[in-house]
This record gives C-alpha cells, sequence and structure tokens, in this order.
C-alpha cells in the first residue's frame, strides 16, 4: 500500500473480477479497502461501516437485493455510493445507479464506466475511466481516490449517458463476436460497430442521456474495448456463436458474466414499446433465442430497405 496523507475507506460490493481489480486500484493508492462477496467471511454490515465509499460491482442480477440488504444496515450518512456493474434490471429495466439511488434516496451516487477490462487492469497495463453523478462533488470524489498514473479518471456531466454507454455497448460486443466468429472481415465489422454506436445513440438520447456522451470514453470507447477483444466476455459469447455453439454451451464454460445477454432482452422490449428501431439488437436478440443462426442475421440485416445514413 502507498502513503497516503487522506486515506479514504473504500468498501468494494462484489468480489468478482471487476471489484478485485477496482479494490486494488484504490488500495494502490493508499486507501483502506475492505472487500464483500456473499461467498466471503466478512459481514456485510462490517465491511460497509463508516465507509466513504460504498463501491458495487455486483452482477445486475444481484443489485437489487444486494441493495435491499445494505439499506437494513447502518449507512455512515458521508457514504458515497459508485456504481460499476453495467446491465439493465430485467424487472424494472431501470439501470444500477437507479436501483441505487431508489434505495438511498438521499445519498449520493456516482456511476463508473469505461473501456476497463479487468485484467488487463490486473496486468497494470494503463487505462481511463468516467466518473458521473448529479452531484459534481461525488464525481470529484471519487475521481480523486481511483486516479492514479495508470488509471486516468475524467468526470462526466451525464451520470444517465455515461451508464447506458456501458450497458449499451455489450449488445454490440456479442454481435461483433459474432461478426468475427463468422470470419467477415475488418470492413463489415467497422460498419457493425459504427452501426451499432447509431443504435445506442437513439434509444440512449431517447432515455434522456446527452449524444455526445455516446462518443466518449463509456460509449466508443468501451465499443472499441469489447469489440475488438476476446477478454471482453460478451464478445466470446458472439465469437462463439458464429462459430457455431449454442448459448447453452458457451454458458456452461464461460468464465464471468456477459452482462449483454440480458440487456439484450430488456432493450428489445424497450424498443418495441419506445418504437425505435434497433435491427442490430434484434437480430443479436433472435440469435441468442435460438430463433434464427448468424448466418441468417447477417442476411437479415444486409437485405433490409435502403435508405439515407442519418435517419
Ligand atoms: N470484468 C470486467 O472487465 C468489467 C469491467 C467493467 C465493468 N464490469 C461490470 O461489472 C459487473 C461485474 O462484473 P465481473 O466481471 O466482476 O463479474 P464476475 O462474475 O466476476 O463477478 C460478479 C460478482 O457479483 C456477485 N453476485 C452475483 N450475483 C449476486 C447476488 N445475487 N448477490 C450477491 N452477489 C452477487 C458475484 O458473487 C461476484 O462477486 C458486471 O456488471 C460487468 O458488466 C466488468
Ligand atoms: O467482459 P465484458 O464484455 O463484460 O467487458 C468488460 C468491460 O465492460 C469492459 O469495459
Amino acid at each position: 500500500m502507498g502513503t497516503n496523507p487522506n486515506p479514504k475507506l473504500v468498501a468494494i460490493l462484489g468480489a468478482g473480477a471487476w471489484g478485485t481489480a477496482l479494490g486494488n486500484l484504490a488500495q494502490t493508492n493508499g486507501h483502506q479497502v475492505r472487500i464483500w462477496s456473499r461467498q466471503g467471511s466478512q459481514t456485510l454490515a462490517s465491511v460497509i461501516e463508516g465507509a466513504d465509499i460504498i463501491l458495487s460491482a455486483i452482477s445486475m442480477k444481484g443489485v437489487s437485493s444486494v441493495a435491499e440488504q445494505v439499506k437494513s444496515l447502518p449507512v455512515s450518512p458521508k457514504s458515497i455510493f459508485v456504481t460499476a456493474t453495467k446491465g439493465l434490471d430485467p424487472q424494472t429495466t431501470c439501470l444500477p445507479s437507479q436501483v441505487w439511488q431508489i434505495t438511498f434516496p438521499d445519498s449520493p451516487v456516482v456511476v463508473l464506466s469505461g473501456p476497463n477490462l479487468s485484467k488487463e487492469i490486473q496486468k497494470s497495463l494503463p487505462a481511463a475511466t468516467a466518473v458521473a453523478s448529479s452531484i459534481p462533488s461525488a464525481a470529484e470524489f471519487v475521481q480523486v481516490v481511483f486516479s492514479s498514473h495508470l488509471f486516468r479518471v475524467y468526470t462526466n456531466p451525464d451520470p444517465l449517458g455515461v451508464e447506458l454507454g456501458g450497458t449499451l455497448k455489450n449488445v454490440i460486443a456479442i454481435a461483433a463476436g459474432v461478426c468475427d466468429g463468422l470470419q467477415l472481415g475488418t470492413n463489415a465489422k467497422a460498419a457493425l460497430v459504427t452501426r451499432g454506436l447509431t443504435e445506442m445513440v437513439r434509444i440512449g438520447v431517447q432515455w434522456g442521456a446527452k449524444m455526445e456522451t455516446f462518443y466518449g470514453l463509456s460509449g466508443l470507447g468501451d465499443l472499441l474495448a469489447t469489440c475488438n477483444s476476446a477478454l471482453s466476455r460478451n464478445y466470446q459469447v458472439g465469437y462463439q456463436l458464429g462459430s457455431g455453439k449454442t448459448l447453452t454451451e458457451i454458458l456452461a464454460n464461460l468464465e464471468g458474466t456477459a452482462e449483454g445477454i440480458n440487456t439484450t432482452q430488456v432493450l428489445v422490449q424497450r424498443a418495441k414499446q419506445q418504437y425505435i428501431s434497433m435491427p442490430i439488437t434484434e437480430q443479436v436478440y433472435r440469435v441468442l433465442q435460438g430463433e434464427i443462426t448468424p448466418e441468417q442475421a447477417l442476411s437479415e440485416l444486409m437485405l433490409r430497405d435502403m435508405k439515407p445514413e442519418y435517419h
């Protein structure tokens, strides 16, 4: 642990790949880090007691129940909640930060999201991320705690856009994996990711996010990382689908969480309800459901009605 004249107490919820990496970043900066996981020996109460930051890196499926557990415990009035989960709640379509904010209406909630493949960060490779909150001083606090010469943290004034960027890109990362699994080449991948970004912007802006946020670290940045790296679990899922495996076979051997599978399902419903065209997302959904093959999805996308690029 480095020497820090102003050490903070950071409680990390979730001892998976991302929670562990974030804990290491804070600890390297000389902060006191306590990590809770449902399998661990430390109680949730003892981990969050007196924490300056309570950071959740729980998979989406566990966020609501963990937030409820935290609510039943004494939480320091100074605690800032940080969410690093990239997903959508299947029941409510809420984003993780909304789950935390609804559960703790009087506490600051900060979103942390960016092109952050945890295995690279664990190897001490350089990376950057964005932190965003409706309370700017809370985002600045988190920026200071996690920033280092290896981890550059930017503040951003659009928490909704930052969170949606990291969440929506998982669907496109699956599509990019399919594209590579089918060996469709670089032109096809570039077209897919660019049109995928258009879909993210389309639904994201309708959701209330700012368009420019999707061209920042948590949107375009995370697309570039996950659509081009075999370290991304979402990409891995797509790649194996494109190589002919079934989703059941893939999930039996997948290490960690691929949030894009659930996100695709929630997104397709929302897009339908709001009359938003999301052709790539829809084809990813149908492939994940086993309704069509990746080859059929490709042909559906290529044979859509002709249209102008910007519409
Ligand atoms: N790994 C990365 O590179 C990375 C980077 C940025 C963001 N994320 C996001 O962070 C989140 C976690 O990813 P990860 O890679 O650490 O996943 P992981 O599968 O390695 O870990 C998930 C953690 O959530 C916990 N969890 C799951 N369900 C739970 C429940 N019902 N109750 C309590 N705990 C529960 C697990 O025990 C585990 O500690 C995901 O939303 C992911 O999209 C991951
Ligand atoms: O492994 P993935 O696909 O969940 O991606 C991890 C992070 O979201 C990368 O920023």
